[in-house]
């Protein structure tokens, strides 16, 4: 509602409105429902407009038809400016908080009803925010943290708080944008996941871990940090048989990224999977994939435009997708589906730049009730975008080559001859039959899981024991 101190000259409006009282009297019976629900700067426009013949009418000025009533009052000059509005906060932004401001400019609106609150907002936004960035410089011991959307959405959050609390009315009433409230929170979050790191320590992590990467690691590093500096993006899968070091190698690769206020996004087809890297997340909670891809044949991430993980997807330099060759193809073909959406670009996942990594010698995807053939065909090997993916391999199996052990030498090799299907399979049960001295064979699961994890019962929540 508008203050009626608000209008430019009262004593001559309340003259016109004399003059034509009897017309606005009748007008007024027959309009009655129509005033009720509009404001009063749409009744200051009924005896300002000559024979109003419809709502139009009263929105046109000078044969432009306004969108809103206050913006037709604003044009015709009937509001007051909001130059003393405006003129009292850039006073206060000389000594005063943002967070005081912030009050400041909660007071106005919800008090003095200035008649362009959104354009005072515009103007003082970064005043108001200023104590948000200073924060999140501090948090996340980065500097370079630039004034954005999301900590405007913070200001404005505090200052409908605020305003709440005073006239009991919410921003978007006051005639200023509604803060994003689901998005904070959602943000915040994601942000966190994907922002919030403390870039000294993860600096020093590159600083440390770059020089340790072997030539066929440094390899992947480079064409890794190449293709995100160039920004053409690309499908890379990273085929590295266990003990290779891809880990480690994932893990400097987000460092590095990360350590430059850059996202980066890592999602694990498994849960153990996201426990070894840093700010990992399973893929399917992160992504929002639908649960049931085997029967969807062209299945999205459940990830809307406006949503703080299209933001965030949208945003990163690179994601990055270990234990990919378990999960169903679909999931793969859901993402890049989405990211073109979201990216609005038809290149494959739309320009971004994705690393793949997986073992297909070790678990494929698994779906129930299924032959072996439903399997392959679910496998991120039949899918057509496996054409597009760029390999990048790691051999050299670390464990062995640090510790320098010749009995894990040999496991290895025992261990990536079954993967490669080079052990011959009996004919009658279609099974392998593992080397006499591979492992420690045991006779049922009890044993199996007495051996690896012994007396669990009494152990399972002792962290020491189980860490
Ligand atoms: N360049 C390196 N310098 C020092 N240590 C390394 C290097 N690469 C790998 N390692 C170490 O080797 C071990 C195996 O590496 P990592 O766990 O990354 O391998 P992986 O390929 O992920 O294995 P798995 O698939 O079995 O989990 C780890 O202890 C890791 O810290």
């Amino acid at each position: 509602m508008l203050h009626r101190r608000t209008f430019k000259d009262g004593s001559k409006a309340m003259r016109f409105l004399g003059i034509r009282m009897c017309v606005l009297l009748m007008l007024l019976v027959v309009c009655i429902q129509f005033i009720q629900r509009m404001m009063n700067v749409s009744c200051w426009l009924l005896v300002n407009v000559r024979g109003p013949t419809s709502f139009e009418t009263l929105r046109t000025v000078n044969g432009v038809i306004f969108p809103t009533y206050r913006a037709a009052c604003e044009e015709l000059n009937l509001l007051e400016n909001d130059t003393l509005w405006d003129t009292t906060i850039a006073e206060a932004i000389i000594s005063a908080s943002p967070s005081q401001i912030r009050t400041l400019f909660a007071i106005i609106i919800s008090t003095c009803f200035p008649s362009n609150p959104c354009n005072l907002w515009h103007k003082y936004k970064d005043n108001m925010s200023e104590d948000i960035l200073h924060q999140i410089r501090i948090t996340s011991r980065n500097h370079d943290v630039e004034m954005n959307e999301e900590i405007h959405n913070r200001a404005l959050l505090l200052i409908e708080d605020m305003c709440y609390h005073m006239c009991g009315s919410l921003l978007i009433r006051l005639g200023m944008p509604a803060p994003n409230r689901e998005m904070n929170d959602a943000f915040n979050r994601e942000l966190k996941w994907g922002r919030e790191y403390d870039h000294q320590e993860l600096g020093l992590v590159v600083q440390t871990n770059v020089p340790l990467l072997n030539s066929q690691q440094k390899e992947v590093y480079d064409t890794s940090m190449r293709a995100i500096d160039d920004g053409n993006g690309g499908l890379y899968f990273l085929d590295a048989p266990g003990g290779t070091g891809k880990t480690f190698l994932m893990s400097v690769v987000l460092a590095t990224v990360r350590a430059r206020s850059n996202i980066a996004v890592a999602v694990a087809s498994s849960g153990i999977a996201a426990t070894f890297l840093e700010g990992c997340r399973m893929a399917h909670s992160a992504l929002k994939l639908p649960l049931n891809l085997q029967t969807i044949e062209e299945p999205t991430c459940n990830i809307t435009k406006n949503s703080a993980m299209a933001k965030v997807l949208s945003a990163s330099k690179i994601i990055i997708w270990d234990e990919c060759t378990m999960v169903h193809k679909r999931a793969l073909e859901a993402l890049n589906r989405t990211l073109k959406d979201l990216q609005n670009d038809s290149r494959c996942f739309g320009g971004a730049m994705i690393l793949l990594s997986g073992n297909f010698r070790q678990t494929l995807p698994v779906i129930p009730r299924s032959t072996a053939a439903d399997e392959i065909n679910a496998c991120l090997k039949s899918s057509n975008l496996w054409r597009y993916v760029k390999k990048l391999q790691l051999t050299t199996n670390m464990r062995v080559a640090l510790l320098n052990d010749t009995s894990a030498e040999d496991f290895s090799e025992q261990w990536l001859t079954i993967g490669n299907g080079q052990v011959p399979v009996d004919e009658s049960s279609g099974l392998i039959s593992f080397p006499n001295n591979f492992c420690n064979f045991v006779s049922s699961k009890g044993e199996l899981i007495n051996n690896v994890f012994p007396d669990i019962i009494s152990n399972y929540k002792n962290n020491e024991w189980l860490s």
